[in-house]
């Protein structure tokens, strides 16, 4: 895709992230790998309100090129692609129900369990939990490129999620499901559950 219409996808897709409440006022941030390297919303930004031009530009080694400053998380993005060299782009949301899961006191089990079979084929059968990090801080990065080594989805202790795709639709697709999902975890919490068996997970991971 062309540099004019990766930015266009960039503020379309952010634009319906923001208007379908998966983001409210500056929270979260998108970035798209590119020939040059990255775009990158900027830093205190609203998903709703992108401007196409003043999108961040990185070069291939994250130094911010043009536009305006990027968002304080290019470590979390950096780590995640770094893990993952299939990744095309990155969304990180603080939707409600993956941060409402992201809050509870840490469990035994997993924060989402494979209970319908869209999750697994989109996101796997485990969705890692990253403890804990203040918003921007480096020190988040060698935790975030372990897990997503694991998963192309992440769930961020008390603050949200970080997905990868290999497209910008792809993870924009993946960072919806992971939302509905965690819904559907909450709305199951408690509950006697059938999660999907192992070789039934095995049928649609190895399609
Ligand atoms: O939670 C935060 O502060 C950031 O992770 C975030 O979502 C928005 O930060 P910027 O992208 O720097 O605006
Ligand atoms: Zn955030």
């Amino acid at each position: 895709m062309k540099f004019l219409e990766t930015r266009a996808e960039m503020v379309e897709l952010a634009a319906s992230l923001f208007q379908r409440g998966y983001s409210v006022g500056s929270a979260g941030n998108i970035s798209v790998r590119v020939a040059d390297g990255y775009l990158m919303t900027p830093t205190n930004s609203s998903l709703g309100r992108l401007d196409a031009e003043s999108l961040s530009l990185l070069d291939h080694g994250w130094n911010h090129i043009s536009g305006d400053a990027p968002s304080k998380e290019v470590v979390m993005h950096r780590a995640m692609y770094e893990a993952r060299p299939d990744t095309g782009a990155i969304v990180h949301l603080h939707s409600t129900h993956v941060t409402a899961l992201s809050c509870l006191a840490p469990g035994t089990g997993p924060l989402i369990k494979p209970h319908t079979p869209y999750l697994v084929m989109r996101l796997g059968e485990d969705i890692p939990l990253v403890p804990y990090y203040k918003p921007g801080d480096p020190g988040m990065e060698r935790d975030i490129f372990e897990a997503a080594r694991e998963a192309k989805a992440i769930i961020l202790g008390n603050h949200g999620s970080i997905v990868a795709g290999k497209s910008l639709v792809n993870a924009v697709d993946s960072a919806e499901e992971l939302e509905v999902s965690a819904q559907l975890a909450l709305l199951l919490r408690g509950r006697d559950t059938r999660p999907l068996t192992a070789v039934e997970i095995d049928a649609l991971v190895n399609r």
